[in-house]
């Protein structure tokens, strides 16, 4: 997380929806480096915040924002470097400093600020690490690396919405929003959906055949389904392939012998399995 501004980073976070995103691969275990708005992004608690701002809340610490003082009170300062007890230059540009943490949280340099009193200006949380600072624009940089410590003790909180697995989350958002009529629209969002996952992706193949089904291009829809089975496709998904499948092939065959046979609507059948539509038809 860069430096900045912290109240403008928060606004456009949440602006294009991704607060809660990042929020949930941090607590997944993504490597986070906060840097002053950074650090301040990633605290869970705030002095001198605006109203109404929110961070990640990735690191049980209170930060306080401008803490050093106003943009004149930004200076360059030597620094301890904790882990390897070495020196370094730190720039700090209306610097946050670390208020209060958890006890979990590792002290990695302090600076002693216009108060006389020493303040924390880096921290460690597992993965997750903050600096008041901007390392990017030193020229020194820490000897030592911070060491690797993946093991969290600490809960994070969320005010995310929980999921296990942020593509379903997008998969659902999807289906909520097709609009049957717009073909090229629902195709191509299937086609995103599915970019988001490796090639030859089970779900991602499913996903792309229930399009097709959907906007009632059934005879594309089978060879995905067929595809996406033959890859591995397990759970409700592989129910309803196997269904949707057999259904064309038995309309298709009846329609090929007599024409007579009632037909059954694949893409009513699509539209069931979602949520809002009709009731699911059961595996035979
Ligand atoms: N250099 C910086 O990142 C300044 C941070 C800024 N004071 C804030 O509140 O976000």
């Amino acid at each position: 997380m860069p430096g900045g501004e912290s109240t403008t980073i928060d606004k456009l976070l949440r602006a294009f929806d991704l607060r809660d995103l990042l929020m949930e691969r941090i607590q997944a275990g993504l490597p986070v480096l906060g840097s002053c708005a950074g650090m301040i992004l990633l605290a869970t608690d705030l002095v001198d915040g605006i109203e109404g701002q929110q961070t990640l809340e990735a690191i049980p610490m209170t930060v306080r924002r401008n803490a050093f003082g106003r943009q004149v009170d930004s200076a360059e300062a030597s620094l301890t470097w904790l882990p390897d007890g070495s020196s370094m230059r730190a720039t700090f540009i209306r610097a946050p400093w670390v208020e209060s943490y958890a006890d979990e949280v590792e002290v990695l340099a302090t600076a002693v600020a216009g108060d006389g009193v020493e303040h924390a200006v880096a921290v460690q949380y597992g993965s997750r690490l903050a600096t008041a600072f901007h390392p990017e624009i030193s020229d020194e940089a820490p000897r030592t690396p911070a060491p690797a410590r993946p093991d969290l003790t600490w809960e994070q909180p969320t005010r995310a919405e929980p999921s296990d697995d942020v593509w379903e989350v997008r998969v659902e958002a999807f289906w909520d929003g097709v609009q049957r009529d717009d073909v090229a629209g629902v195709i191509a969002g299937a086609h995103a959906l599915a970019e988001a996952r490796p090639a030859g992706d089970a779900a991602a193949l499913y996903e792309v055949a229930s399009a097709h089904d959907y906007v009632g291009r059934e005879a594309e829809a089978v060879v995905l389904y067929e595809r996406a089975l033959a890859a591995g496709l397990g759970g409700r998904r592989a129910d309803e392939a196997v269904i949707q499948a057999r259904e064309f092939a038995a309309e298709r065959g009846a329609s090929g012998r007599c024409g007579g046979v009632a037909r059954v609507d694949v893409r009513q059948r699509g539209a069931c399995t979602r949520r809002g539509g009709l009731p699911c038809p059961r595996a035979a």
